[in-house]
């Protein structure tokens, strides 16, 4: 699945006007908003409405994890808030995903659901740590075949492990690939990381880009320096 314009900026504030603010600068080099945990935690429904009205795709980066019912419930809460993509840790199991599926299977239109498969600031050793089995391209794998076949609309995942997903799930199941950085970009937290061209070359169907751009003296610049350099 190709977007014209696979740029998803990461909009990592609890600061309505900047947010809007870095939204609008930025519009004319990306192709969607991401608004996740700390937007969401700060400025709640509203803020996500605020950033769905400003004509761009908004991906809400809610990470539900939780029982089934409960997942179903926040699932039809944030469908209801007019976003096209949110998503669910695929580690809470093919239950918990497929309540979030039937929960949003009236919306129309339906947002896309994705699922996370290993955060992209986990390495070996943290998966390692919470007794998951790595290596990292082997665990994303299994849940991402679990992912597909609870009925979800893709996953995210890191550059890293795109081919491997595409060998298990197939070329229409959407890749949203954060831990994208720049040649030369501040790595910061993140720990399986890709230039923006590598990530696009190996596959990803959305690259979710923060720090090297609302970081940047100049987001705008920045964000246009992407997109020169993934030819567009
Ligand atoms: O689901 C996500 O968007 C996500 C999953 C993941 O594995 N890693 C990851 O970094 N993210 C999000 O992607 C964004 C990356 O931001 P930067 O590291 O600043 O480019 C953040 O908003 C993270 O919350």
């Amino acid at each position: 699945m190709r977007f014209p314009n696979p740029v998803f900026v990461a909009l990592d504030t609890p600061d309505l006007p900047r947010a809007l603010e870095l939204a609008e600068s930025v519009k004319p080099y990306v192709g969607g908003l991401k608004v996740g945990l700390e937007f969401i935690s700060a400025l709640g429904p509203d803020g996500v409405k605020a950033m769905s009205g400003l004509g761009l795709p908004v991906f809400a980066d809610v990470k539900f994890h939780d029982i089934p019912n409960t997942v179903a419930g926040a699932a039809k809460a944030i469908a209801g808030l007019g976003v096209s993509i949110f998503n669910v840790h695929a580690s809470g199991g093919e239950a918990m995903m497929r309540a979030a599926v039937e929960a949003i299977a009236p919306f129309n239109p339906r947002p896309k659901l994705i699922a996370v498969t290993v955060l992209t600031s986990m390495d070996e050793a943290a998966l390692d740590a919470t007794g998951q089995k790595g290596p990292a391209k082997a665990q994303v794998a299994r849940l991402a075949a679990l992912v597909k076949k609870s009925g979800l609309d893709g996953v995210v995942c890191s550059a890293h492990e795109l081919a491997m997903v595409r060998e298990v799930a197939g070329p229409d199941f959407l890749t949203i690939v954060p831990g994208i950085r720049p040649a030369g970009a501040a790595i910061g937290d993140q720990k399986r990381v890709m230039t923006p061209a590598e990530a696009r070359a190996a596959g990803a169907d959305i690259l979710v880009i923060g720090r090297p751009i609302t970081g940047a003296a100049d987001p705008a610049a920045a964000a246009q320096a992407i997109m020169e350099e993934l030819g567009l």
